[in-house]
């Protein structure tokens, strides 16, 4: 589905963030990247999202009919860490918004809006104000806006790292069940060695300074990944080995600086 093949990215004021970055993701894949912070990970999100051009290198999409170079389609869509929500409109309007920003006509924009919302367990919330919602529900209604035009790429940059825990593991399992029914392909960025472990398939672990990739590591516990998949001998041992990799990523970056 993308292709990113030697992507470097230097800064006008001479960072180079990224350096020689390849990395293949397929279709309906969930892939983390991981690293520490400064390492480059959501530069590759937008280099990736066209938001920002590779300063060397290619980012190819075979399967697909978004353009890196052109404006973002409705086959890929961004989710922040802030849910950016508009405060004058209630929940229904935002999620409704990219429909009302492509020419989608009211009935249809709302009638879709409303079923992203149900997707992401808000039936009875389309006229609550986001002032009136939590922080949890407030970024269900940021991934129903994301979902509302069905891309077919999530990208999400640490979604969930402003939330409480117990309102990140709920989150965490309702995307893996958003996933696995509406079969989009996610890149997921985190700093937590315990989400990328629960929701991906396969964790690129990343390194500072300049920006790599240092690890690509599988996760093959099956799916659907309930609860009791977090206290299981096999979280744990993967927990274990994205933990090493990433203090491999993190030493290698120290011996580099
Ligand atoms: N617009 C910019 N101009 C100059 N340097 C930048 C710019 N954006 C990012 N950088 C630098 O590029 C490097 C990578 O930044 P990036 O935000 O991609 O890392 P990250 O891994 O996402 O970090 P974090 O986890 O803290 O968000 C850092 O050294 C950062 O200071």
């Amino acid at each position: 589905m993308l292709r990113c093949s030697g992507v470097s990215k230097r800064f006008a004021n001479g960072t180079l963030a990224l350096k020689d970055v390849d990395l293949q993701v397929g279709q309906h894949e969930f892939l983390s990247l991981l690293g520490p912070s400064g390492c480059g990970k959501s530069t590759l999100l937008r280099l990736i999202s066209g938001l920002g051009q590779p300063s060397a290198g290619e980012i190819d999409w075979p399967t697909s009919n978004y353009d890196a170079r052109g404006l973002a389609r409705p086959d890929l869509s961004f989710v922040f860490q802030e849910p950016t929500l508009l405060p004058w409109k209630n929940a229904l309007a935002n999620v409704a918004l990219p429909l009302k920003l492509s020419g989608v006509d009211k009935d249809e924009r709302m009638s879709r809006a409303a079923k992203a919302l149900a997707s992401v367990g808000l039936a009875g919330f389309e006229r609550s104000y986001p002032r009136e919602l939590s922080g949890g529900m407030k970024m269900r209604v940021s991934i129903a806006r994301a979902l509302v035009t069905k891309p077919r790429i999530l990208l999400m940059d640490e979604p969930f790292a402003a939330l409480d825990e117990i309102t990140r593991g709920r989150l965490n399992q309702d995307l893996l069940a958003l996933w696995a029914r509406e079969r989009f392909t996610v890149i997921f960025v985190t700093h937590s060695v315990y989400e990328s472990v629960f929701l991906s398939q396969r964790i690129v672990v990343m390194a500072a300074r300049p920006g790599r990739v240092s690890a690509d590591i599988t996760v093959d516990s099956p799916y659907p990944r309930e609860a009791g998949y977090r206290t299981s001998p096999a979280y744990a041992a993967h927990c274990n080995a994205v933990s090493a990799a990433l203090e491999q990523a993190m030493n290698d970056a120290r011996r580099a600086a």
